[in-house]
């Protein structure tokens, strides 16, 4: 069994208008999304600002109302069950994308940190205190640090707190909703390592949330790629990256920044290639509303929006 399972998930939101903010439509934010993960592998969301990314994962930590659909974890439903299971409240932890802006910055570290314990656990003030010092150990931190406020830390040691608190209640599953995406480059590749490096050490889950295809191929085992609430394709990073068959999946891998530049001239021309493709091909790949078409399998790991006919 997947530990985390999300089956025909759909989150709409009502758009108002009028004198009397009557309900005249809905943003289909997320229309009818199915994916799972398996414990110990990191799955990536992937798509353009406004695809849907967020909405589910902030369905997922139960901080977005689900429309229609379920959401699994460990076959528990979380909709239902997280509101008063708190070892499922304890399972799934988040990390924020901007470390700049969640850690509140009138608190300490060690009251950053320690919230979690506080709200979950009856520690001493000795042991909350060792405790605190061992995961800023384990986040690369100097266990000096606990009486420090946000802004004596530089952007990659901020998340590194974000990230010892999202550890702190030794959860199964992390959201990452773009958390590196706020700091300088030179940084992100350090903080996706450790990242990778802890999730070995404790068994980590991962919903790794980012518009960026490069850091989804170093990151994630399977990958889906989101457009306007919906799915146009699914499957292993290598099916995604060696054999895309979605024209909207073609052109956000043409749009990775060129890493080799030996490459350069190649590069040019692949993307002159899927530019033109996708002016010719486009309103094949997507229905008369602009929306995707369901997914159909095209082996046993690979899905895709394809065309209707042929
Ligand atoms: N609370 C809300 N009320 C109304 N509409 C919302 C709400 N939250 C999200 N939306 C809409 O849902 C759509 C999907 O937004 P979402 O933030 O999930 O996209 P995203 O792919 O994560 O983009 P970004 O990378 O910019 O965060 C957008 O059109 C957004 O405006």
């Amino acid at each position: 069994m997947a530990l985390l399972e999300v089956e025909g998930l759909k989150i709409h939101f009502p758009i108002r208008g009028g004198l009397l903010k009557r309900e005249i439509g809905s943003v289909k934010a997320v229309d009818d999304v199915s994916f799972s993960i398996e414990e110990g592998q990191t799955y990536g969301l992937v798509g353009e600002s406004g695809s849907g990314k967020t909405t589910t994962g902030r369905a997922i930590i139960g901080l977005n109302h689900v429309t229609d659909g379920k959401i699994l974890f460990n076959g528990k439903n979380l909709a239902t069950e997280r509101r008063k299971n708190r070892q499922l409240q304890r399972d799934v932890q988040m990390i924020f994308q901007d470390p700049y802006s969640s850690l509140n910055p009138k608190k300490r570290v060690i009251d950053i940190i320690a919230e979690p314990f506080r709200n979950y656990e009856r520690l001493t003030a000795t042991e909350e205190k060792r405790q605190v010092r061992e995961l800023l150990e384990k986040v690369g931190l100097s266990p000096e640090s606990i009486y420090k406020y946000p802004h004596e830390f530089s952007g990659g040691q901020r998340q590194r707190i974000g990230i010892a608190r999202a550890i702190a209640l030794k959860p199964k599953l992390i959201i990452a909703d773009e958390p590196v995406s706020a700091l300088d480059v030179s940084v992100q590749a350090q903080v996706l390592n450790f990242m990778q490096e802890i999730q070995k050490e404790l068994n980590l889950t991962y919903l790794f949330i980012s518009h960026d295809l490069g850091i989804i191929r170093h990151m994630c085992d399977q990958i889906g790629i989101m457009y306007k609430g919906r799915y146009v394709e699914q499957g292993t990073t290598n099916d995604i990256f060696e054999n895309p068959q979605h024209i909207y999946t073609k052109r956000l891998i043409a749009a990775i920044p060129d890493m080799d530049p030996t490459k350069r001239e190649e590069m040019v021309a692949f993307r002159q290639q899927v530019k033109s493709e996708y002016e010719h091909s486009y309103r094949n790949f997507f229905d008369e509303e602009g929306l995707a078409y369901s997914l159909k399998s095209i082996s046993d790991t690979h899905r895709v929006a394809l065309p209707q006919k042929g």
